[in-house]
């Protein structure tokens, strides 16, 4: 593969920001293509695809490289990738032979899988054997998965409509919505997506308005519905009759839950901004489902956003459990007897998934609930991301 040396200089500048300026990766490359509006599809693929690849490879790549400059990190990604470098003034004194010799000497796990010590000790210690196969897949490049948008089409006709643009697609087997993208691509920029006949989501995502067991009329609550992925998603179950109240405590991801909604075809969703408990307390026994979408550390997600092992640290993952478990407390009496309470995590730490809701159910408000099932979705057996699901009844 050839190397073009203005788009390794955009790859090298990016990298600088995310680690030097402490930004987020999604963000720096959003910024860095903007501002390069000549660079191809091919280009911006190349740049896009390295930064995140060097974001999620970065403490293997420290361990290797032979200095800190930025080339020879990037000349060091890219002879850990298997490829040749170009005969550049930059890569001139790094040599392939010895960043081989040098990452066969490595045998630490949370180098070779270039993760924090901490996380690789709290990942042993939470899933213990299991946990050698789940960073291992959690450090793979994740699959792009639509999900199609049934007020609009259904999955054959999109899969048709797709392949006539040149899109192949596959539909995985467990996942009635989901449609798998053969080859990376851009996919936001075809006009399908325009026109509302699929969203972004992955197919583990998709188990979780899926748990809901929602029917259209109902009255419905997604109490963390940030920009409104699994809104969308309840709609489109719900045959866009009822009602559904997203809410969140960002009002600008509630702006974005609306215009989603708009080119998605949904009328049913109505946005609500969480100013604080009363509104919680005024929704008391009002809805026939409620779904807890709560905050995480996104350990399930580290495919798509590996920049997360670098930002997390044991005390942010404490402060969020500790948010986690005030959220159901807080929220679970929005759900009307007899109805159902669905929590919910992208992430594959017990603590922040089966342990919230043991811990829930042996409290004083937890006496009202039952738990009828819970989903441990782990990377390595779907394929997908890390996710969790519990479902739970509120007695009659
Ligand atoms: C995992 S994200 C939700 C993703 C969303 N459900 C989707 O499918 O796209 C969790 C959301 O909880 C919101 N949040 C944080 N604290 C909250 C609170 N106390 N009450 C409700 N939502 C909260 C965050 O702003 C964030 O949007």
């Amino acid at each position: 593969m050839k190397l073009f040396p203005n788009t390794v200089r955009g790859v090298v500048s990016a990298i600088d920001e995310i680690f030097n300026n402490n930004k987020y990766a999604d963000k720096v490359i959003e910024k860095t293509l903007r501002s390069n509006p000549k660079w191809g599809a091919r280009d911006r693929g190349f740049v896009a695809e390295s930064v995140y690849e060097m974001v999620r490879w970065w403490r293997l790549i420290e361990a290797v490289s032979p200095s800190k400059d930025l080339y020879h990190k990037f000349g060091t990604y890219w002879i850990l990738q298997g490829h040749k470098l170009p005969d550049w003034r930059e890569f001139k004194s790094l040599k392939p032979d010895e960043v081989k010799a040098k990452m066969s000497r490595i045998s630490q796990r949370a180098v070779l899988q270039s993760i924090p010590d901490w996380l690789d000790q709290m990942g042993e210690e939470l899933l213990g054997e299991s946990w050698d196969q789940e960073i291992d897949t959690l450090n793979q490049q994740a699959q792009v998965v639509l999900r199609v948008n049934t007020l609009k089409t259904t999955r054959e006709q999109l899969m048709n409509r797709l392949a006539e643009d040149g899109v192949e697609t596959y539909a995985p087997k467990g996942y009635k919505d989901a449609l798998v993208l053969a080859k990376r691509q851009n996919i936001f920029k075809n006009p399908a997506f325009k026109e509302g006949m699929y969203e972004i989501q992955d197919a583990s995502s998709q188990l979780v308005a899926a748990s809901l067991d929602v029917e259209p009329g109902m009255r419905v609550i997604d109490a963390c519905a940030g920009a409104g992925g699994k809104s969308l998603h309840l709609a489109a179950l719900m045959e866009n009759k009822g009602r559904i109240l997203s809410m969140d405590v960002e009002d600008w991801k509630l702006t974005n839950t609306k215009l989603r909604a708009r080119r998605n075809g949904v009328s049913i969703i109505e946005t609500r901004l969480i100013e604080g408990n009363k509104t919680i307390k005024r929704l008391k026994d009002s809805a026939d489902r409620v779904l807890l979408d709560v905050p995480c550390s996104g350990l399930g997600v580290l495919k798509r956003n590996p920049d997360t092992k670098w930002k997390l640290s044991p005390e942010t993952i404490a402060k969020v459990q500790v948010l986690q478990q005030e959220i159901i407390q807080d929220y679970c009496y929005m759900v009307k007897p007899g109805g159902i309470l669905v929590y919910a995590t992208c992430s594959i730490l017990p603590t922040e998934n089966q342990h919230q809701v043991e811990r829930f159910l042996a409290s004083e408000k937890g006496q009202d609930f039952e738990l009828m099932e819970d989903h441990k979705v782990l990377a390595q057996e779907s394929g997908f991301d890390g996710f969790y699901i519990a479902k739970l009844k509120r007695k009659g």
